[in-house]
């Protein structure tokens, strides 16, 4: 008769069928997409796995989808979110990454609530994995484009992993920089001056991205210490378009984010080292993992 499940040997594992994956509640989402939990239960007997499933909002962002999955699919580092499969038996349009799903969520969440119980050389122990994550993805000839806090995924609190790969191109035939063409409503406030000038994206365009995640995790995800907040206070608030112009103004002068209290001065140079003006005058991963490994051998930071 029809298998209401199908025999374990005959399946591909990467292979999702839709009629077994059962939706839980919504991660995160953005303008163009959501990852949701998941139960995938062939069985259907609730002894399936949970799995976290990437989908769009708008079928005309599906190759975006397409090309993430292609990205994430051969990514394999401790620091990166394991790939499980897609789903696409809808066919065309609706296709789904599925993804391990980490209980403990983004640093976003993780940081303000767990707070007491981490101390700074937890934070740089988070900072070192996030370099070795975005090293390694460097060294695939990808560059990320969307480094921030809110993408960054806790598996425990020793190991952390780069969650999302949305915005992520190859700069393969030796490129060195990716042209912007979409004007997505892009993350100005961790965009390198270049990004927001020029829209040409650079490997350092990622270093600077990861500067501002550093002051993220540094600042544990304060929201009043956001980087959206800082700017809006210092740059003052204006409205909508003006703050990219008054934004690029201030980086143009100089101006950065100063040193939020919980961080300490050996780090903050760290992270100026990350906003250089010039791509090229930015410190890199490499530099920037033996320096962390550094820190993490010193008794008191
Ligand atoms: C931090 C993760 C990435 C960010 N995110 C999210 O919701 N988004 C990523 C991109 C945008 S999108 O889907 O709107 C989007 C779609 C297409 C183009 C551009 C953006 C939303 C939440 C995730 N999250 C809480 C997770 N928690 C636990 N286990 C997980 N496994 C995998 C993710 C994940």
């Amino acid at each position: 008769g029809i298998y209401h499940s199908i025999p374990p040997q005959e399946t591909d594992p990467t292979d999702f069928k839709s009629r077994f994956l059962k939706k839980i509640r919504k991660l995160g989402e953005g303008n163009f997409g959501m990852v949701e939990l998941c139960l995938y239960d062939p069985k259907g007997d609730q002894t399936g796995e949970l799995v976290a499933v990437k989908s769009l909002k708008t079928e005309n962002e599906s190759s975006n989808l397409r090309r993430e999955i292609s990205t994430i699919r051969n990514l394999y580092h401790e620091n990166i979110v394991k790939y499980k499969g897609i789903c696409n038996d809808e066919g065309g349009a609706n296709i789904k990454l599925i993804m391990e799903y980490l209980p403990a969520g983004s640093l976003k969440e993780y940081l303000p609530r767990n707070k007491s119980n981490i101390d700074q050389k937890r934070l740089l122990l988070y900072a070192l994995q996030i370099c070795q994550g975005m090293e390694y993805l460097g060294s695939q000839n990808y560059i990320h484009r969307d480094l921030a806090a809110r993408n960054i995924l806790v598996e425990n609190e020793s190991l952390v992993k780069i969650g999302d790969f949305g915005l992520t191109k190859s700069i393969k035939d030796d490129k060195e920089y990716y042209k912007v063409t979409e004007e997505q409503d892009s993350p100005v406030y961790w965009y390198a001056p270049e990004c927001l000038i020029n829209r040409k994206f650079y490997k350092a365009s990622d270093v600077w991205s990861f500067g501002v995640t550093l002051y993220e995790i540094m600042s544990y995800c304060d929201r009043e210490n956001s980087p959206p907040q800082v700017f809006l206070k210092s740059i003052g608030r204006s409205h909508g378009q003006m703050t990219m112009a008054r934004l690029v103004d201030a980086l143009e002068k100089g101006w950065r984010m100063p040193r939020p209290d919980s961080c300490p001065e050996m780090v903050y140079t760290q992270i100026r080292r990350c906003w250089s003006h010039a791509p090229e005058n930015r410190v890199d991963f490499n530099s920037l993992i033996q320096e962390f490994e550094f820190f993490l051998t010193r008794e008191n930071i």
